[in-house]
C-alpha cells in the first residue's frame, strides 16, 4: 500500500479541443518539496488539475496514496490545493471562509493558527470582498493548508505577495517539506526554486523533460563559475586557447565563465594576469536551470 503522500501520474493525456495540454505526462513524488517548472502553457496547471480531480484526464492514471483520483473521491481528502486564482464569497469573513474549508477535512488545523501562519491574523474578521490581491492569495493558501493533508499542491504560491509574504511562505513550504508532507509547487521564479526545492521537474509541451534533485540539477552541466579581471591580451589568450568560451562582463568590470574545466581556465588566467582577483563559485541552481531550460527550448 502506497504512503498517503505518494502522488503519481502515469502516461496522462488531456486535450482541450485540438490543444494537447498533457501529452504523456508521467511523474512521481513523495515527501519533500517538488518544484515544477516550464514555459507558459507547458501543462503545469493541467497536471495539477488532474491530480486534484478538478479535471478528468482523457487517458492515463493519476493516483494519490495509491488511490485513483476522481472528483470528490477519497483521494481529494488527501490534498490541499491552492490554484493560481481563487474566488471567495464577498460577504463572508476571512475566518468563516477558512472554517468552511476546514470542515471538509478530518484532520483539520486550528483556523487561527493557519491564519497566523500565512500572516492574516489581523484580517481574520475582514470580509473577503474587501481584501487586496495579495491578501486574497494568502487566504487561498490558508484554505490549502487548513486540512493538514499529506499532499499540498501550490500553483505559483507567492505570485503577487510582497517580499515579507514571500519569505514567510518559503519558510513555511520548507517546514512542511521537512515534516514529511509532499509539497508540489509550480513556479517561474528560479530564485524561489533554489531556496525551497528538494527536486525539480521541467515540463514542456505536456510532458516531463527531466526530474532531478536540486543538487543533481546543479551538477548536470559545467558546474562552476570562474570570475576574474583580465586585460584584453589575457582575454585573447584565453579565448584562443578555449574557442567558444565567451566570458561575460558584469557591471564592475569582472569577467566570468561557466565551465566544467575550472582548473584549466584558472591556470591560464593566473599565468596571463598579474592580479586577476580570481574566484571560483558554485553554480547556483537558478543558473543551471536557466541553461537547462534554454537547452530544452522551454523558458521558465
Ligand atoms: N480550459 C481550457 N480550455 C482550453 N485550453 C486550455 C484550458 N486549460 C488549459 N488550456 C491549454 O492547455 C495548455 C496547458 O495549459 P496550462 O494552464 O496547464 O499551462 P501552465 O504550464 O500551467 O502555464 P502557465 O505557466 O501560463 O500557468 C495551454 O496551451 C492552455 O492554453
Amino acid at each position: 500500500m502506497a504512503d498517503d503522500g505518494e502522488v503519481r501520474w502515469d502516461d496522462v493525456h488531456k486535450k482541450f479541443g485540438s490543444v494537447a495540454a498533457l501529452d504523456g505526462f508521467s511523474m512521481h513524488a513523495g515527501p519533500g518539496v517538488h518544484c515544477v517548472l516550464g514555459a507558459n502553457g507547458a501543462g503545469k496547471s493541467t497536471a495539477f488539475a488532474v491530480l486534484t480531480g478538478a479535471r478528468r484526464p482523457d487517458t492515463g492514471t493519476v493516483t494519490v496514496g495509491g488511490t485513483p483520483v476522481r472528483r470528490g473521491g477519497p483521494a481529494s481528502r488527501l490534498i490541499g490545493f491552492a490554484p493560481q486564482a481563487m474566488f471567495f464569497p464577498l460577504t463572508v469573513t476571512v475566518r468563516e471562509a477558512v472554517a468552511f474549508v476546514a470542515a471538509h477535512y478530518p484532520n483539520r488545523a486550528d483556523v487561527d493558527e493557519v491564519l497566523d501562519a500565512v500572516g492574516m491574523t489581523t484580517e481574520a474578521r475582514r470580509l473577503c470582498g474587501g481584501l487586496s490581491g495579495g491578501q486574497t492569495r494568502r487566504l487561498g493558501l490558508a484554505c490549502a493548508l487548513v486540512g493538514q493533508t499529506p499532499v499540498l499542491v501550490l500553483d505559483e504560491p507567492v505570485a503577487g505577495l510582497d517580499r515579507p509574504g514571500q519569505k514567510l511562505l518559503h519558510a513555511l513550504i520548507r517546514r512542511l517539506g521537512d515534516e514529511g508532507r509532499t509539497v508540489l509547487v509550480a513556479s517561474h521564479d528560479l530564485a524561489e526554486v533554489d531556496e525551497i526545492a528538494d527536486t525539480v521537474t521541467l515540463v514542456a509541451r505536456g510532458r516531463v523533460l527531466l526530474t532531478d534533485t536540486a543538487e543533481g540539477v546543479r551538477n548536470r552541466l559545467g558546474s562552476v563559475r570562474v570570475s576574474f579581471t583580465a586585460d584584453d591580451a589575457a582575454l585573447r589568450t584565453l579565448t584562443t586557447r578555449y574557442p567558444g568560451l565567451e566570458p561575460a562582463l558584469d557591471g564592475e568590470g569582472r569577467r566570468s565563465v561557466v565551465t566544467d574545466r575550472p582548473d584549466d581556465i584558472a591556470r591560464v588566467i593566473l599565468n596571463e594576469c598579474d592580479d586577476p582577483h580570481l574566484r571560483v563559485h558554485d553554480r547556483t541552481l537558478a543558473e543551471a536551470l536557466d541553461a537547462l531550460l534554454d537547452e530544452a527550448g522551454a523558458p521558465a
